[in-house]
């Protein structure tokens, strides 16, 4: 539905040239929905905008719905970015209309009639929730409530691919899980592709099939969410996943810690991580009955990602030297990592 093909955007600027996309190919298949993730200034706003050619890319093809974009005119153009909807971090909306006039203002632009419109805006204002603040001002509205009108006028035009620009960046925690639910009801739904950018891995985590990371205008790793989940294989994505944890033991606590054992009645801290590689079965307590150690628990958390289970415990491990050692030992043969934070005792 889009390809990406070897896209380089270099911008000048006062005659300095900065290249913020360097030679990026991306595939997104119609009907799934896709996540280019990464830092500030990676280049994720500049690629997105290349997808509608809000930003013409210096060289490489963007082709939408079959259709070269870099290969229409002006006119051609126009007709061809009323297939694609783009909603952003900050809504713009027009402040000097109603929500059912924004939402109404694709339709105007395409001299539908007032029946249409009438029709079309109450069937998105009841899509996205938002009947019943149709004479509202966005002015009146919380943020979630104006990303919802956002995505009603995106939808107006009845768009085969959404483009989202950090569109839940500026939104509350439980407003953000809303308007990912309320995309991924579209995108079933109606069968929208949808591309996303975000810097929060939990966004993807949340609704993508697929994702991306960018780096530095490079895309270094993509695939579908369970692969990056479960083996990620660049350290930037494992940054990414790990950020979607609180993965770390209070300070007090870490302060008692020390670099090796102090006594032979030490105890190793260990944090053990799962990754969709790791052997799907009660691991932990497994290790425990062959080994006869034990794992006083102080922290863990399991999460699911494209049907990947994955996350981290840590856990004081008590035991014989020698057992604690082939706990290990079976655990990371087992597929899961295992770090020895420090030691208590
Ligand atoms: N119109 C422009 N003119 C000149 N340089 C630009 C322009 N737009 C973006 N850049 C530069 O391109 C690089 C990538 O910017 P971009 O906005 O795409 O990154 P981003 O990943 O979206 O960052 P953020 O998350 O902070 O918005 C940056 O170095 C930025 O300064």
């Amino acid at each position: 539905m889009i390809k990406l093909k070897n896209i380089t955007k270099i911008f000048d600027i006062a005659g300095k040239k900065l290249t913020a996309l360097d030679n990026v190919s991306l595939n997104v298949p119609a009907g799934s929905i896709c996540g280019v993730i990464g830092a500030s200034g990676a280049g994720k706003s500049t690629l997105i905008r290349c997808v509608n050619l809000l930003e013409r890319p210096t060289s490489g093809s963007v082709i939408v719905d079959g259709k070269d974009l870099m290969a229409l005119n002006d006119h051609q153009l126009i007709a061809e970015r009323r297939n694609i909807g783009m909603i952003f971090q900050h809504f713009n909306l027009l402040s000097s209309r109603t929500v059912f006039d924004n939402v109404a203002l694709p339709l105007e632009l395409e001299k539908a009639n007032k029946q249409k419109i009438q029709q079309k805006v109450t069937a998105l204002l009841n899509l996205v929730g938002l009947t019943d603040k149709k004479d509202v001002y966005p002015a009146n509205l919380s943020g979630g409530q104006k990303q919802r009108v956002a995505i009603a006028r995106a939808l107006a035009s009845d768009p085969h691919v959404l483009l989202c620009d950090e569109a839940t960046s500026a939104l509350d925690p439980a407003t953000t899980q809303s308007i990912l639910k309320l995309l991924k009801d579209i995108n079933r739904t109606l069968g929208i592709t949808i591309l996303l950018i975000t810097h929060e891995m939990d966004v993807v985590k949340r609704i993508c099939d697929q994702v991306a990371v960018i780096d530095r205008g490079s895309l270094i790793e993509q695939g579908t969410v369970s692969e990056i989940f479960s083996n990620p294989k660049t350290e930037l994505a494992q940054e990414f996943i790990q950020a979607t944890f609180q993965n770390h033991l209070p300070e007090e606590y870490l302060a008692l810690l020390t670099d090796a054992p102090k006594s032979p009645n030490s105890s190793p801290i260990i944090r053990f991580e799962f990754t969709g590689r790791s052997v799907d079965a009660p691991l932990i307590s497994q290790t425990s009955r062959r080994f006869n150690v034990s794992f006083n628990i102080l922290l863990s958390q399991i999460d699911y990602a494209g049907g990947t289970k994955f996350g981290f415990t840590i856990a004081e491990v008590e035991g014989d030297e020698d057992a604690i050692t082939q706990a290990k030992i079976y655990l990371m043969e087992s597929n899961v990592r295992v770090e020895v934070l420090g030691y208590v005792g």
